[in-house]
């Protein structure tokens, strides 16, 4: 059972009572960097770390340098670290993505005061950690840095847009400099958050403000292709389940087979656009290489909804034994199960305005394949099934090879 009736708000704008939104990041300079050559708490604080972080590094070399693969954690779960300022919307994020709180919800979560754990069973089985805003790693030397960045899968670093974000930013770099040494391999996804009610013109404006200002600093240090990814993200429309979308992806060992396989099936079956969906975050784990449009994903999304409700309720309903048997009974003279395509769920439906039908099908209890067909397909449909189904099954052995043993 899911915790909350699906609930799907788009574009609604809402600001946190009494939050300082101020859009002049530029005008914040701090005012130490105006006083030539003497060096800053700043500069003096990174200094300290990459001299502990080059100690620690020299130590790990030798105990860690075996397994590890270059690519991903080496055994257990991936795992999500959330980390950013405080109030800046982490605990707000996985709520909403993973436990699908409506988003106007989130205005009554409290402060997270230590880190929260979650197992998530889908189908990678991943964990979200949610860090609380008010810790800062690096300034406590009691923390265990192996047990919390050794098995990471990528690192989330969540920025309001909506308010000041020099010191964001500013700790940021100072983490990003302090793992790029001893963990070259994490993934760094930065989340541009809150950006509804901001416009168009204004994001991009943010978004490249901060990329500059993340960009300028590692290179000062000497990273010139650090793994730093932007995303603009709001949990008020899709854009926070497009870019979970985007940071799951990149855990997904040969993604491309799968995008392969998509696009082999669009192509075979008429297809607009092809997701295979984990349906209980609704993020999409794969895509067909046609360009990806937020409608198209939004449609599937809350199809998902829509069907997963209907067969929570009334799936596996009960059969009497004599429906069973007329259902069975010639012409059809089949079992139940071997009649329909599949245990799970599936589901056809076509919109009026564009005639377009939209195909759902469940892959197993965590994935589900979505496509949106091109208009007045619906008479190909049964080609269409014997297409999907044979998708089906090749994802099925696909991630039963490469699931980790
Ligand atoms: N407008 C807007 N507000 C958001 C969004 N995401 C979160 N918020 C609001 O931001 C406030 C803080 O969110 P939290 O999730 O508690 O922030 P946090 O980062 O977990 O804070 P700490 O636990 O203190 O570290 C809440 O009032 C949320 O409703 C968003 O996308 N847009």
């Amino acid at each position: 059972m899911r915790p909350f009736p699906p609930t799907f708000t788009s574009n609604m704008t809402s600001r946190p009572g009494g939050r300082h939104v101020s859009f002049g990041p530029r005008d914040n300079e701090q005012p130490a960097q105006t006083e030539e050559n003497a060096p800053t708490p700043a500069q003096l604080n990174l200094t300290r770390l990459f001299e502990q972080n080059q100690e620690r590094q020299q130590k790990n070399m030798a105990a860690k340098a075996t397994e590890q693969p270059p690519d991903g954690p080496a055994k257990g779960k991936p795992r999500l670290l959330l980390m950013g300022q405080r109030r800046s919307g982490k605990s707000s994020i996985s709520s909403v993505v993973f436990h699908k709180l409506p988003p106007s919800e989130t205005l009554f979560l409290e402060s997270t005061a230590r880190i929260q754990k979650d197992q998530l069973p889908s189908f990678m089985d991943f964990q979200v950690w949610d860090f609380p805003g008010q810790i800062d790693i690096f300034e406590n030397p009691t923390f265990d840095m192996d047990a919390m960045f050794g098995e990471i899968g990528a690192l989330i670093w969540v920025i309001d847009a909506q308010d000041d974000y020099m010191e964001a930013v500013a700790r940021l770099n100072i983490t990003i400099l302090n793992l790029q040494q001893t963990y070259p391999n994490i993934k760094i996804e930065v989340f541009i958050h809150k950006v509804d009610g901001l416009s168009d013109d204004f994001k991009l404006d943010i978004q490249r403000d901060i990329t500059i200002r993340i960009q300028d600093e590692l290179s000062d240090h000497g990273f010139e292709n650090a793994p730093v990814t932007f995303h603009l993200t709001s949990i008020y429309n899709h854009s926070i389940f497009e870019a979970f979308s985007k940071v799951i992806q990149k855990l997904i060992p040969r993604l491309g087979i799968l995008e392969a396989m998509l696009t082999n099936l669009c192509r075979t079956c008429r297809f607009e656009k092809a997701y295979l969906f984990d349906v209980t975050s609704k993020i999409y784990i794969a895509t067909d290489s046609a360009p990806a449009d937020m409608t198209s994903y939004e449609i599937c999304s809350d199809y998902i909804d829509v069907i997963i409700d209907v067969t929570e309720v009334y799936g596996s309903w009960p059969r009497s034994e004599k429906y069973r048997g007329a259902l069975e009974a010639p012409p059809w003279s089949q079992k139940i199960e071997d009649q329909v395509a599949s245990n799970w769920a599936e589901s056809c439906m076509v919109l009026s305005d564009g005639n377009k039908p939209i195909i759902l099908r469940e892959v197993d209890k965590y994935l589900a394949l979505v496509a949106i067909m091109k208009e007045d397909s619906y008479n190909k449909m049964p080609l269409v099934n014997m297409n999907v189904e044979v998708i089906v099954q090749g994802l099925k052995e696909f991630f039963d090879i490469t699931k980790p043993k």
